[in-house]
């Protein structure tokens, strides 16, 4: 039987998850950049891959496509990776072999945020380039927002971004990622 060694916290990939519009892209690169770390936004990288954009990729290939395509590279990315930050798309943690990985290879921070401040803030910054948002009326996409916060729950640590700025989110996160490495792995 082959025993897999645990990857140091400190070279573990940090993975930012959330709503969508929660900032995980915004604060991902603010993120790396604090640290000194790539970042890798993974709807990006699946739309550098596939050479289309994710409403494109959802338009002429399905929504179920998109799912298979955004489980395999991030199955790739955490077994494959280290020292990375990786933002994920805000459905991406819905499926279990994504949670799986991430939490078995990364340190996971949940970007929390309420409805109330989520509606007024953000949804107008994202309604027309979200398709998941297309088509749907404020009360399904407030069912989706509170169907998805059990998955969210699965998470190492939460940064409750409503009222913060970017860099405010950004800090918090290099401070507890910081901390935690100091506590858990000291003189490293
Ligand atoms: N802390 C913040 N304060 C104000 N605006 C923000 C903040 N974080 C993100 N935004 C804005 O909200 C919008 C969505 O942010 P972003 O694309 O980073 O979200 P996301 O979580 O990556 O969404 P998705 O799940 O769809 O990828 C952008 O217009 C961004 O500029
Ligand atoms: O919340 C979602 O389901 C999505 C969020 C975006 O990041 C993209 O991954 C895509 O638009 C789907
Ligand atoms: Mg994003």
């Amino acid at each position: 039987m082959s025993r897999q060694t645990a990857i140091p916290l400190r070279e573990r990939n940090i993975i930012l998850i959330g709503f969508m519009g929660a900032g995980k892209t915004t604060i991902g690169q603010l993120v790396a950049k604090k640290l000194y770390r790539d970042f890798i936004d993974v709807d990006a990288e699946i739309e550098r891959r596939h050479g289309m954009s994710i409403p494109e990729m959802f338009a002429q290939k399905g929504e179920a496509y998109f799912r298979q395509v955004e489980r395999e590279l991030i199955v790739d990315l955490c077994t494959n990776t280290r020292l990375k930050i990786l933002s994920l798309g805000g459905g991406a943690y819905l499926q279990e072999d994504v949670r799986r990985v991430c939490l078995a290879h990364g340190i996971v921070f949940f970007l929390d945020l309420s409805w109330d401040y989520w509606k007024e803030e953000r949804l107008p910054l994202i309604v027309d380039s979200r398709p998941v948002l297309k088509n749907k009326t404020l009360e399904e996409v407030e069912q989706l927002f509170f169907q998805r916060q059990s998955a969210y729950a699965l998470h190492h640590s939460r940064v409750i971004v409503n009222e913060l700025e970017a860099e405010q989110a950004a800090d918090q996160i290099v401070e507890s990622i910081k901390w935690t490495w100091d506590v858990y792995e000291p003189n490293r």
